[in-house]
């Protein structure tokens, strides 16, 4: 079969080819090289822009050659050798995907122990270098205190977190939605709170043996404090294991401007906003999770501006289908006493109501499976307020979870991403060139979170005060009180926490 392509590339192109084969563009200095699985053209070379080998190609593999070599392919035209039955990858590659999720408790026991791990993570409570001994006796203090509220809002909502049960259906989905298109590949879910814990599921990949793995953390927008936090354990994991250090791999950081996952939301607002009366009138609120403010403005966390952008595709895939409705993007779930995103979920939906609004959808955005923030949060607590505030029709569009063509979409980000999979540079083990172009697990990290600055941490113990400014002063003073504390407690070995027991680590 010989095939040719003359028309005009630029880089990162991916476009189909006549018969259904479609090819990804990469770029390269030196040599170029392409190949194919029976569906699918790669081009790449092991020495990209980008500083990462997009493939590695043996020769024995080569079926391609590409005529017209140089740094920029606007005009580079291709042709295409033998497309056998051959792949890219090996018949003893072993694909693998792991999905990676915030994880939640199971059970009402689980609570303050999830708690914990989640408060214990420096990406979620960012000391300053010299109190970060303290960062585990200050998960314990907070996550006790914390424990029987949260427990509250699991136990309405059935006494456990959906997440894992939701997470694992997605995995087996987007399993057989591989398979369909001719990618067998095992599908692993890593939680960074709770079970089956991100440990867990790396052992379960070295034990498979696998060879090639796309991770792909379940957030559609970026930010330090999930896809970061995770990654950066992950980072660390592959660094110390001279396994997964060798493994290729490639990370895909956030998708929220994928045309499937766009599409998909649009298609479930679209179908709520139709079982309301008047559905013109509706308000679409877009409620995410917030993160406090200091992420985005100190350590340049790309969460907002990656949010704002996700809600503008939606509301203009909308609005290509005809809608008209307004709509509005706030921040919810803020803890402690720091300043979060705003504006928030809550003074939002009153104002709403006060301005005469009578109908309002409320879109879950930042997470794409039912959890304790849409079944507790908005089910019960925003929906009581809207109504409260004057709003006679509420209605919330449903999480993802496995609608099938945003599983299927995740299938295509997954094939996308295969390519570019590299091994980790680690100087200490065999140096391999860092060879993930999206930018390795480090660089990623460092793009976003500039200089790992410490930030106030956005959680403290007590909350007083009742002005803005006192918001963060007050939680500025509670946590010099509680270092302060714990500081007492760990030079001189004892105090209230040791005599409450809260002091094991
Ligand atoms: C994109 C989603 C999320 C961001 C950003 C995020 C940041 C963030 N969260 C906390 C504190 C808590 N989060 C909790 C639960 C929780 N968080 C997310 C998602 C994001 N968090 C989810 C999906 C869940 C629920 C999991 C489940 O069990 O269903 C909790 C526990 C619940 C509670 O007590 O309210 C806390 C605490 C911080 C501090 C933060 C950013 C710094
Ligand atoms: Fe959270």
């Amino acid at each position: 079969m010989k095939l040719s392509y003359s028309e005009k590339i630029s880089l990162g192109n991916y476009f189909t080819y006549k018969g259904g084969i479609s090819c990804q563009i990469g770029c390269s200095r030196n040599g170029n090289k392409l190949c194919h699985t029976e569906k699918s053209l790669h081009f790449g070379t092991r020495d990209s822009l980008f500083g990462g080998s997009l493939l590695s190609v043996s020769k024995k593999r080569e079926k391609v050659d590409i005529i017209k070599r140089g740094h920029n392919f606007r005009a580079a035209s291709l042709i295409v050798g033998q497309a056998e039955e051959d792949s890219f990858l090996d018949k003893y590659e072993k694909v693998g995907v792991l999905l990676l999720n915030l994880g939640g408790p199971e059970t009402l026991d689980d609570v303050q122990p999830f708690l914990y791990n989640l408060f214990a993570d420096p990406d979620i409570i960012r000391l300053p270098r010299l109190f970060r001994f303290l960062q585990r006796p200050l998960a314990k203090f907070i996550s006790t205190l914390r424990a029987p509220k949260s427990a509250e809002g699991y136990a309405a909502i059935g006494g456990g977190s959906p997440l894992r049960k939701i997470t694992d259906e997605q995995a087996d989905a987007l399993k057989k939605a591989l398979e369909l298109k001719n990618l067998p590949a095992k599908v692993y879910v890593g939680m960074r709170y709770w079970h089956p814990f991100i440990e867990e599921a790396l052992e379960q990949i070295k034990k498979d043996g696998i060879t090639r793995l796309v991770i792909l953390p379940l957030y559609p927008q970026f930010s330090i404090s999930t896809s970061g936090s995770s990654l950066r354990l992950l980072e660390s994991i592959f660094r110390e294991d001279e396994y997964l250090s060798r493994m290729e791999h490639t990370v895909i950081p956030s998708w929220y401007h994928r045309g499937g996952y766009v599409q998909s939301m649009a298609t479930l607002i679209e179908k709520e906003l139709s079982k309301f009366h008047k559905p013109e009138e509706v308000h679409i609120f877009f409620s995410a999770h917030g993160v406090p403010v200091s992420y985005v403005k100190e350590a340049g966390d790309p969460y907002k501006a990656e949010m704002e952008e996700c809600v503008d595709l939606i509301m203009n895939e909308l609005k290509s289908r005809g809608v008209k409705c307004k709509h509005t993007l706030a921040y919810q779930s803020r803890v402690g006493p720091v300043e979060w995103l705003k504006p928030y979920t809550d003074a939002k939906i009153k104002e709403l109501g006060i301005q005469g609004i009578k109908s309002l959808l409320a879109v879950p955005v930042s997470f794409v499976s039912e959890h304790i923030e849409t079944l507790e949060e908005i089910d019960m607590e925003y929906r009581e307020l809207a109504i409260g505030s004057g709003i006679v029709n509420w209605g919330r569009v449903p999480a993802l979870n496995c609608e099938p063509t945003f599983i299927e979409d995740l299938a295509d980000a997954v094939l996308e991403a295969l390519p570019h999979a590299g091994a980790m540079s680690v100087p200490n083990l065999d140096p391999r060139p860092a060879v993930v172009p999206l930018g390795s697990v480090e660089e990623l990290l460092v793009t976003y979170d500039v200089m790992r600055r410490k930030l106030p941490a956005p959680v403290a113990v007590w909350e007083w005060g009742w002005t803005k400014s006192a918001e963060t002063w007050n939680g500025r003073i509670a946590m010099l009180a509680v270092l302060g504390l714990l500081l007492l407690e760990v030079t001189s070995g004892e105090g209230i926490l040791h005599q409450l027991g809260m002091f094991h680590y």
